[in-house]
C-alpha cells in the first residue's frame, strides 16, 4: 500500500508538472505535498479548468498560476475518490480499518466533487506556504441554490470549511473542524465567482485558528467573514 501511495504521489505531481509546466516545488513546500494520498486513483485532478468555468474563474486561475512560477504559491490538486489526507494518518485515528478501506465505502467520494461539471462546486485552492494562507477560487453552480438566484448558505459554509481545512491541514496534518463561525453579509449570486482568502492566525498546541473573508472577483463586495478552529488529531485517541 505504502509503495503504491508513493508511486501514485510521484505520478500525480509528474502529471501536474506535465500539464502546466509547473516549476519544481521548493523544499519548504514539501509538507503540503506530503499530505496528499493518491493510493487508488490519480487519474483526474479536479482542480483544473473545465468548459463550465466562467471567464472570471479562468482569468483568476491564470493569474494565480503565474504566481506559482516563482514557487511562492502552489496549486493544490484535488482528487475525488481518495482521501486527500494520507490514509495512513487517518488509520491511526479511526481504529476500525473498515472505516477507511471497507467495501461499503467503495462509492465514497469527496462531497464537493460529487457533481457533474459546472452544476455544483467548481473550485481550485492555491497555497502560500510562507504566509500560511490559501486562496480558494469558487464558482457555485445551479444545484447549490438556496434563496432563488443565490447560493445556499450551506454551500458557502462547505466551501469555507474546505478552504479552512486545506489551510489548516498544510500546517497541522490530519485535522478536523471543531468550530466554524460565519457571518453572511451579502447573498452570493448563483453561478458567480467568489474568492475565499483564508489565513492561519494562530497555532496553539493542537489547535489551529483560521479566519477568512469571501469576496467578489473585483473585491468590492464582502459576502462573508468566518473564523474556524481545527484540531490536530491526537494519535493516542480514537475518533470512533
Ligand atoms: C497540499 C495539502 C493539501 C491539504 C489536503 C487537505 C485537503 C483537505 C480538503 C478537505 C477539507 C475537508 C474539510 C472538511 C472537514 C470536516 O468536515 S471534519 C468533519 C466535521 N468535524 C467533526 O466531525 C469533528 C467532530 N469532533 C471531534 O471528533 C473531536 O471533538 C475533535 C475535533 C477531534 C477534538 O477532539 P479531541 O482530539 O479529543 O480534542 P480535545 O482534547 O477535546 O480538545 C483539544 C483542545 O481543543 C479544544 N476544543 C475542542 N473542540 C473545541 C470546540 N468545538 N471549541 C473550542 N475549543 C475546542 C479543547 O478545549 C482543547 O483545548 P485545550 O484544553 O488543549 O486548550
Amino acid at each position: 500500500m505504502l509503495r503504491s501511495c508513493t508511486a501514485g504521489l510521484r505520478s500525480l505531481w509528474a502529471l501536474r508538472g506535465r500539464r502546466e509546466g509547473a516549476p519544481r516545488l521548493s523544499a519548504d513546500l514539501q509538507p503540503a505535498r506530503r499530505l496528499f494520498s493518491t493510493e487508488k486513483a490519480v487519474h483526474k485532478d479536479w482542480a483544473l479548468p473545465n468548459p463550465s468555468w466562467s471567464k472570471d474563474l479562468k482569468l483568476l486561475f491564470d493569474q494565480f498560476m503565474k504566481k506559482c512560477e516563482d514557487g511562492s504559491w502552489e496549486r493544490l490538486p484535488s482528487c475525488k475518490h481518495t482521501c486527500t489526507y494520507k490514509s495512513e494518518d487517518f488509520k491511526t485515528y479511526f481504529l476500525d480499518p473498515q472505516l477507511v478501506e471497507g467495501e461499503g465505502l467503495s462509492q465514497a467520494q469527496l462531497f464537493t466533487r460529487g457533481f457533474e461539471d459546472g452544476l455544483g462546486f467548481e473550485y481550485v485552492i492555491f497555497n502560500n506556504n510562507d504566509e500560511k494562507r490559501t486562496v480558494c477560487l469558487f464558482q457555485g453552480g445551479p444545484y447549490l441554490q438556496g434563496i432563488p438566484g443565490f447560493l445556499h448558505g450551506g454551500a458557502i459554509a462547505t466551501m469555507i470549511d474546505v478552504a479552512f481545512g486545506s489551510c489548516a491541514a498544510i500546517s497541522g496534518g490530519a485535522v478536523m473542524t471543531a468550530n466554524l463561525n460565519i457571518n453572511f453579509k451579502r447573498p452570493v449570486p448563483l453561478c458567480s465567482v467568489v474568492v475565499i482568502h483564508s489565513q492561519l492566525d494562530k497555532l496553539e498546541g493542537r489547535k489551529l485558528f483560521v479566519s477568512c473573508n469571501v469576496r467578489s472577483v473585483d473585491e468590492k463586495t464582502l459576502y462573508s467573514e468566518a473564523t474556524g478552529l481545527f484540531i490536530k488529531l491526537d494519535p493516542k485517541k480514537s475518533s470512533t
